[in-house]
C-alpha cells in the first residue's frame, strides 16, 4: 500500500513511519530500495524545537560538553529566532516536499534506465524531522525490502552530515542486528557530470536575467554551508568537495565571469571556514561591484538557507543597504529534471558497478577523532556473509 503512512508499535510508544514511495510495484516486493539522506526540517513551525533538540543532540554534528542536560537548553533559547525565520519562508521548510518530488522523478527515470533491478522504491530518512532514519529503517524492513541503496542527498561529503546519516543507519543495526537487507552506499558526488550541468545551466539562465549592460560585471559567488574549523582541522573533505565542484562548474561555464567560494550559516562563537557570505558582498561592494550572482552549491533544493539566509538576508536587504545594483540567487536544483536524471543516473551507475560503495568511502578520514566512523564503513563494506558471521 504505497503512500500510506504505516505505524509502528515500539515498547509503549506507536511512531509514525515514513510513507512509502514506489514506482510501479504491481503488488510484490520492489527489488531495489533507494533510501534518501538528508537533515530534514521543520515543516512547521511548531516543529522547530524538535528539529533543534535532535540537532543539537547530534554528536556527530556538534560534539558538546553534557549534551544531553545542554542540547534542549540550547534548542529551547534558539527557537523563536529559527521560528521567526521559517515564519518569514512561508512557514517552514520545504526539503520533505522537495525531496519526494526528486525521489518519484528519480524512481520513474530509474525504471527507464535500468529495468532489471526495478521495480524501485525510495523512502526519506532524514535526521533531525519526519520521516526519521530509524523509522524509515523500520518501514524498509517491514516491507520485507533485501537490497537497499544509502544515498546522500549531500553531493559533498562531510562527517557532520553524510557521516552523520550513516552512522544513524550503523548504530541502528547495533540495536537491530537481524536485518535481510544487503546494503550498499553513495556517500559523495560532488563532481558528477550531471550535477556539474545543471548548477551551470541555472547560473547560466540567471545571468540572463542581468540588464544586458551590467552582464560582464557580474562576480559569481559560490555560497555553501560553512563547517566549523575544528571540523576541518580532523581532515574532514567537505572543504575540498566543495571547491572540486566548484571548480568543475566554472570550467564548465568557460570562466566567463570572476568568481568566489564563500560560506554561510556559522552558528556560535567558534571560528568556522571564511570568508564568510555577508562579508564578501560587503568587500565587492567596496570594491565598486555592483552586480552579484549568489549559487548555493552544497544544497540541492531550497530550505531556509537560500530562502531566508541568501533571498531576503543577503540578496534584498544586505545587497540594498551596501548600494549594489542586482544581487541575484541562481535557482535550487528542486524538482530540475535534469537534477532528477542525475540522481537518476548515480543510483544506476552504482547498481551496475557492483561496488559496496564508492571508492572514497574505503578510505577513512585521515585524521577524524570521530570512533564511529571507522565502524560505520566497515558495516557498508563488509559482505552479507561476514555480517552474518
Ligand atoms: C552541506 C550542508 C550542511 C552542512 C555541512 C552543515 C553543517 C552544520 N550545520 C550546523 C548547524 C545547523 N544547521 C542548521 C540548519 C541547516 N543546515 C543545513 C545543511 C548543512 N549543515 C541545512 C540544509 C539546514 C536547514 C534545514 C531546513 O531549513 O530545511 C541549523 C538550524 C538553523 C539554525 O538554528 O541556524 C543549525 C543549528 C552545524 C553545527 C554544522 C557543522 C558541524
Ligand atoms: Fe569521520
Ligand atoms: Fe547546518
Amino acid at each position: 500500500m504505497p503512500g500510506k503512512v504505516a505505524l509502528l508499535q515500539r515498547g509503549s510508544r506507536t511512531v509514525a513511519l515514513s510513507k512509502r514511495h514506489a514506482t510501479t510495484v504491481a503488488g510484490g516486493t520492489p527489488k531495489t530500495a533507494i533510501l534518501m539522506l538528508n537533515l530534514g526540517g521543520p515543516e512547521k513551525t511548531a516543529d522547530v524545537h524538535g528539529f533543534l533538540h535532535r540537532l543539537f543532540s547530534d554528536k556527530d554534528l556538534i560534539p558538546l560538553p553534557a549534551q544531553k542536560f545542554l542540547a534542549p537548553l540550547i534548542a529551547k533559547r534558539r527557537t523563536p529566532k529559527i521560528q521567526a525565520q521559517y515564519d518569514a519562508i512561508g512557514g517552514g521548510s520545504p526539503i520533505k516536499k522537495w525531496t519526494e518530488l526528486q525521489g518519484d522523478a528519480m524512481v520513474r527515470q530509474l525504471q527507464q534506465l535500468l529495468p532489471q533491478n526495478g521495480p524501485y522504491q525510495y523512502y526519506l530518512g532524514f535526521r533531525y524531522a519526519h520521516p526519521l532514519t530509524e523509522d524509515a529503517l523500520h518501514q524498509m524492513e517491514a516491507d520485507g525490502i533485501t537490497r537497499a541503496v544509502a544515498f546522500t542527498q549531500y553531493p559533498q561529503y562531510s562527517c557532520s552530515t553524510t557521516g552523520s546519516s550513516l552512522n544513524a543507519i550503523y548504530r541502528h543495526y547495533i540495536a537491530n542486528p537481524n536485518s535481510k537487507i544487503e546494503w550498499s552506499v553513495i556517500d559523495r558526488w560532488p563532481e558528477h557530470t550531471g550535477l556539474v550541468d545543471v548548477f551551470t545551466k541555472h547560473i547560466e539562465e540567471e545571468l540572463l536575467q542581468f540588464p544586458e549592460e551590467d552582464r560582464d560585471d557580474v562576480v559569481i559567488l559560490f555560497s555553501a554551508h560553512s563547517l566549523p574549523l575544528q571540523v576541518v582541522d580532523r581532515g574532514d573533505p567537505y572543504p575540498t568537495e566543495v571547491a572540486a565542484t566548484v571548480s568543475r562548474v566554472m570550467e564548465k561555464l568557460g570562466h566567463t565571469h570572476p568568481y568566489r567560494l564563500c560560506w554561510q550559516s556559522k552558528v556560535g562563537p567558534m571560528p568556522w571556514l571564511a570568508p564568510q557570505t555577508d562579508t564578501v558582498i560587503r568587500g565587492l561592494a567596496e570594491r565598486g561591484r555592483k552586480n552579484v550572482l549568489l549559487v548555493p552549491i552544497a544544497f540541492t533544493s531550497d530550505h531556509i538557507e537560500t530562502l531566508f539566509e541568501l533571498d531576503i538576508e543577503y540578496a534584498h536587504e544586505l545587497g540594498r543597504s551596501v548600494g549594489m545594483k542586482q544581487v541575484r540567487r541562481a535557482k535550487s536544483l528542486n524538482d530540475s529534471p535534469f537534477f532528477t536524471k542525475a540522481l537518476a543516473e548515480i543510483v544506476a551507475d552504482h547498481l551496475q558497478s557492483d561496488r559496496k560503495a564508492t571508492t572514497q568511502l574505503q578510505l577513512r578520514c585521515p585524521l577524524c577523532v570521530n570512533p564511529v566512523c571507522g565502524k560505520m564503513r566497515d558495516f557498508f563494506l563488509q559482505t552479507k556473509e561476514e555480517k552474518n558471521g
